[in-house]
């Protein structure tokens, strides 16, 4: 870096840090006679940002919950935040006070994350303004209503082509796990597979960009404001920003391209464009937007549970082997289908006794409280961050004993708080902690369901999983289930395991279930693009 740079950050950052101090001691105080909320000391203007770790941060949060409280306060580079790890006052607060508890923090290190000034790009990540709301309706249309129709054939697709690259390179799990989901929601949203390696990418960039883990602007945000010639943070964002949406709007192009010569087959963008005069999107910039930001989302997200359920069965043979046995006897020797799920609650319990176990978003996602408010006699002025800590939820010891294994017998057995009838519904992940609260609850909570139900037992059905023994030392490789990223939606570092196919029929008919469904794919797209043809020519 050149001298200069170091002096602009350090002229930048003494004079946030002034700016910092005259807003603290301009800062609401509790009204006299309320409470002040318990909470670690804070040291004016850094807060508690010194000893949070970067990595992992959702256990300090936890650790301080444990000494201060199921609701507590404290500090960082600025900003106020609430953590919670009672889920009746996270219920309390943003579900029963929703008007006011379900707005967004900005993201320093994107560029108008809260679609303040219109950008209109990021759905999960806007204040609760005019975009936010019109995409939220027009997101939950299509995840329901593709929930009924569309997306059940894609994703069996897309787990039999799964299911034979275990076959083919077992080694290269942890991609072609990532790549099905991702394969999922780009056939989805643009009827085309092919560009799944490429929406992964950009969907773990936005990620990072987005996440306190990512890059040092979000914690050390005056760097931000370094003027754009010495500023490296707002550089690579602007690259990173202009290729996805130049990316997304692409995609937008040629569907719609492809629909002016009747070529586009169903997908999330042509219905858009099919009712652009009726749905109330501005236009096709805004629609790339909110099309390409599910796509991502769904990969992401689902990409950690998925992951996690393969630990789990590698460290639970026990579990492995009742979930082989209810498949084998209840679904006749075949692959899992949708309408197994009844008859499936071991199938059903280890999935959301993995969401529970591991769960991706442990630190929540943040609120931003839009109005001064008053909580068991605290003060909560506007602006303060809630902070739903799921892994605190999900480590409550009385709702869910011996919180730290993995126990779906807690789902299954009468006796266990978390027990509940008819075993034909529940358990079910539908409605976790982990799907957030309120106005911002997630919308994808169908769509994960149905992914996870049909990819874990079809992997369930096809393999034992087990650790993979090192060809040279013949020992077992072991598996560290506590390594992760730290970023805000988490999937554990990569790791070793083998898939045994659970005999040589079976391994036969994985191959064989690909080979049938590739060619009838195959076929469906291309008498599809012949028949659009025939008709294009004879207009
Ligand atoms: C394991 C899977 C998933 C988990 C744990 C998860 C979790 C979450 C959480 C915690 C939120 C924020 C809730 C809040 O602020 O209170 C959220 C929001 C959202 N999720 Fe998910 N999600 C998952 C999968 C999906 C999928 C597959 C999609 C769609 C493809 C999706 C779409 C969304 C959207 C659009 C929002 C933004 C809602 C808003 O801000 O109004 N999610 N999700």
């Amino acid at each position: 870096m050149f001298l200069g740079t170091y002096i602009a950050i350090g002229v930048a950052l003494v004079g946030f840090a002034v700016v910092s101090l005259i807003n603290a001691r301009r800062q609401k105080k509790a009204p006299v006679g309320d409470l002040e909320f318990p909470g670690p000391a804070l040291i004016p203007w850094v807060g508690r940002i010194h000893d949070l770790p970067i990595d992992y941060m959702w256990l300090k949060f936890k650790e301080w919950a444990d000494i201060y409280g199921p609701i507590y306060k404290t500090r960082m580079l600025g900003a106020t935040f609430i953590v919670i790890s009672d889920e009746k006052m996270a219920e309390e607060l943003l579900v029963k006070r929703a008007k006011i508890y379900s707005d967004r923090p900005q993201i320093r290190s994107l560029f108008d994350s809260k679609s303040t000034h219109g950008s209109m790009e990021y759905l999960p990540l806007m204040g609760r303004n005019q975009y936010w709301a019109r995409q939220r309706k027009f997101s939950h249309a299509y995840l329901t209503e593709a929930a009924n129709s569309q997306y059940r054939g894609i994703m069996q697709h897309e787990v039999k082509r799964f299911l034979n690259r275990l076959v083919e390179n077992p080694d290269d799990f942890c991609f072609s796990l990532e790549d099905m989901a991702s394969k999922i929601m780009c056939t989805l949203t643009w009827d085309n597979p092919d560009y799944s390696v490429y929406c992964a990418k950009s969907a773990w960039g936005l990620l990072t960009q987005m996440s306190p883990a990512g890059p040092i602007t979000n914690i050390l945000t005056p760097l931000w404001h370094l003027p754009l010639f010495m500023n490296p943070w707002k550089k690579a964002e602007h690259k990173r920003h202009d290729e996805q949406q130049g990316w997304w709007m692409e995609r937008l192009m040629t569907v719609k391209a492809d629909m002016a010569k009747g070529e586009a087959r169903f997908c999330w963008t042509r219905q858009f464009l099919e009712t652009e005069k009726t749905n109330n999107l501005s236009g096709d910039y805004e629609a790339s937007s909110v099309i390409g930001m599910l796509a991502l989302v769904g990969i992401f997200t689902i990409g950690g549970p998925l992951h996690y359920f393969l630990m789990a069965m590698v460290f639970h043979p026990e579990w492995q082997k009742k979930l082989q046995q209810e498949i084998d006897s209840a679904c006749g020797g075949e692959m899992p289908n949708f309408s197994d799920s009844p008859k499936l609650p071991i199938l059903r319990a280890c999935i959301k006794e993995t969401m529970r176990w591991k769960p991706n978003v442990p630190t929540g996602v943040a609120h931003e409280v839009e109005a001064d408010d008053f909580y068991k006699g605290y003060f909560i002025p506007k602006g303060t961050r809630i902070l739903p800590l799921d892994w605190a939820f999900l480590r409550n010891a009385v709702k869910y004993p011996d919180p730290e294994n993995f126990r779906p017998e807690r789902w299954l057995e009468p006796g266990w708080p978390t027990y509940q009838e008819p075993l034909t519904v529940y358990p079910n992940v539908k409605g976790m902690s982990s799907f957030g609260y309120g106005q911002r609850q997630c919308l994808g909570q169908t769509l994960t369901q149905d992914e996870l139900l049909i990819a874990c037992g079809a992997l369930a059905w096809a393999f034992n999983m087990k650790k993979k023994v090192d060809p040279v030392t013949k020992q077992e490789i072991d598996i560290d289930v506590n390594k992760s990223n730290s970023l805000l939606i988490v999937k554990p570092d990569n790791f070793e395991m083998a898939f045994e196919p659970r005999s040589e029929k079976k391994k036969a008919e994985i191959v064989e279930q690909w080979r049938v469904a590739d060619i009838k794919d195959q076929a469906e797209r291309k008498a599809f693009l012949e028949a659009a043809r025939a008709k294009y020519e004879k207009s």
